[in-house]
């Protein structure tokens, strides 16, 4: 370690005064102004982890769904998987050391992980179109060469996308070709071959409309366009060119408000779909003939794909186990759905992909999503291999159905959520199954819900347990939300700090949804109480 080019290159990126940032569930986010010495201290330690675990290490610089004016970093660990959490630990406390311990901090991380500071390192980076991302992305850069990292520097992509590349360098290409174009043309080929097995495939299931949210989904959905365009036309809004980023528009805006985005044209029972900032969420939309807006989330999608994955596998005749992961806010109809109609298991994890994905990876087949739209499906290597091989013996309607799912395999991205991914495996159902979008929306109703935030001193006076769903602190917490719940019908409701925001969030269903906006309103006051709410008492009416 060139301890002198270190200290050198560290005195351009001072730490602000005071500034304190966690390494959360996305990694760090904050106004991009305050990110300069965040994004060097992540590449230096890109660096380290790459050298302990000799692979090549991604850096992500987004603030995904936030504001246009905030940014982030997270790193990607080798096989494409959110970092782990010991180094999630490192993170923090490299981003949070004062300037003249900086390099006594990495020397500590180094020792504690045992790395070998001989040992090669390359990192991978990628950035999203937000205004400061280039120059911050630069950072990252000056972080890992200053070590002596080697660096390939993909410029935009999508955070899948960076996901899918650093899998596939970690598996000798095994997995894909670790370039955009290879990244197209796995998930195009996949697509138009599942596609092309559809009976029904009129005119009506191959138009789509997609909400970009102004980021970077439209610039790389437009590049891919014409490698799948004979399966499927799609039509860009929010394609950047002059709205601002999430701003009225995206998956976030969309699933919170439940309401289409501005800028999409929408005729009635049109299908639409909108992704977030940095692509790794979709939601499904349509508004029907009287003008009511329908909103097919991340429950629904789990759903839809779910059967479907379930009948293939009913078909092909073997026991391949398929669980479903989905978190607290998965609505109540949706898993009562998959357990009872569509006969899968679910199981339920704490918030954050990272807690669904490793879940997931406990089946055959394991399916998870965010109500919010943040998900994809898991196959065993197991599982995949036992497919490959079916798909070359079978004959007849199995080997149909061993290749429809060989083609799936290909064409979810195994590394991460994406929303491209994701929306050419929900067209290719669709079609497959001759569905329409209201049909789709069909398969069940969703519970009423509502969800609300509420500003505390110190949100870690809420501590929780099963999943999030039961509040052990403060005392007397959990004991006023059974009662509250207690007065209406097909009520739950729980609160959580959130990990992103200064906040507690608070979700209530119920039967109807001035139900569960009341019941939600008096387990907001209950928190402020209870949990030291500050500023404003929670206000009912919505
Ligand atoms: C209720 C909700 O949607 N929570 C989101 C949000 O986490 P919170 O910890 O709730 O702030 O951001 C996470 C990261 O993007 C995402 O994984 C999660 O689903
Ligand atoms: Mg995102």
């Amino acid at each position: 370690m060139d301890l002198d080019a270190l200290t050198k290159h560290a005195a351009f990126y001072a730490k602000p005064d005071g500034l304190i940032l966690q390494y959360g569930t996305a990694g760090f986010r904050t106004k991009a102004e305050h990110l300069d010495h965040v994004m060097f201290r992540m590449g230096l330690l890109a660096v380290l982890r790459s050298k302990q675990t000799k692979s090549t290490i991604g850096v992500m610089v987004t603030a995904s769904h936030n504001p246009e004016e905030d940014n982030g970093v997270k790193l990607v660990d080798p096989l494409g998987e959110m970092l782990a959490p010991s180094w999630e630990e490192h993170a923090t406390c490299l981003a949070n050391s004062e300037d003249q311990n900086l390099q006594s901090v990495l020397m500590d991380i180094s020792e504690k992980v045992a790395v070998n500071l001989h040992q090669d390192a390359f990192v991978v980076i990628g950035r999203d179109t937000r205004p400061s991302s280039e120059k911050l992305s630069q950072s990252v850069i000056d972080g890992v060469t200053v070590l002596g990292g080697q660096v390939h520097d993909y410029g935009l992509l999508t955070t899948p996308q960076l996901h899918y590349m650093v899998y596939c360098r970690n598996t000798s290409g095994q997995y894909g070709e670790a370039t955009t174009e290879g990244y197209y043309k796995k998930l195009s080929k996949a697509f138009v071959e599942l596609t092309g097995q559809a009976f029904c495939s009129g005119d009506d299931h191959r138009k789509l409309k997609v909400d970009c949210a102004n980021g970077i989904g439209a610039l790389k959905l437009g590049e891919m366009k014409p490698y799948f365009s004979q399966g499927l036309s799609v039509q860009l809004f929010n394609d950047g060119s002059g709205g601002k980023l999430n701003y009225y528009c995206g998956a976030d805006f969309v699933k919170t408000h439940q309401k289409p985005p501005q800028g999409i044209e929408m005729k009635s029972n049109e299908r639409c779909c909108s992704f977030d900032g940095d692509a790794d969420r979709i939601v499904y939309y349509y508004q029907d003939v009287d003008g009511h807006f329908h909103l097919l989330d991340g429950d629904k999608i789990a759903t839809l794909i779910s059967s479907f994955l379930k009948e293939l596998v009913l078909e092909i005749g073997e026991s391949l186990n398929i669980g479903v992961v989905q978190t607290a806010y998965a609505n109540g109809s949706s898993t009562r759905y998959l357990e009872e109609v569509v006969k899968v298991p679910v199981y339920c994890t704490k918030t954050g992909v990272k807690h669904l994905h490793h879940k997931a990876q406990e089946f055959d087949i394991g399916v998870y999503f965010e109500a919010n739209g943040h998900g994809t499906v898991l196959f065993s290597k197991a599982a995949e291999t036992k497919i490959k091989q079916l798909a070359k013996e079978l004959e007849d309607k199995k080997s149909k159905a061993a290749k429809m799912l060989e083609n799936v395999i290909d064409l979810f991205n195994q590394a991460t959520g994406d929303a491209i991914s994701d929306m050419l495996v929900i067209e290719a159902v669709l079609a497959l199954k001759g569905l329409t979008i209201q049909q789709w929306d069909a398969l069940y109703t969703d519970l009423p819900n509502r969800q609300l935030k509420v500003k505390v001193a110190d949100r870690q006076v809420i501590s929780t347990t099963d999943a999030e769903r039961q509040a052990v602190k403060p005392p007397g917490l959990q004991e006023a939300i059974n009662d509250l719940v207690k007065k209406y019908k097909l009520s739950r409701a729980f609160v959580r700090p959130s990990g992103t925001e200064d906040i507690v969030r608070v979700y209530a269903e119920a039967d109807s949804q001035e139900s569960a906006d009341s019941l939600a309103y008096e387990v907001s006051l209950a928190v402020f109480h209870l949990a030291g709410g500050v500023g404003e008492r929670p206000q009912s009416g919505f």
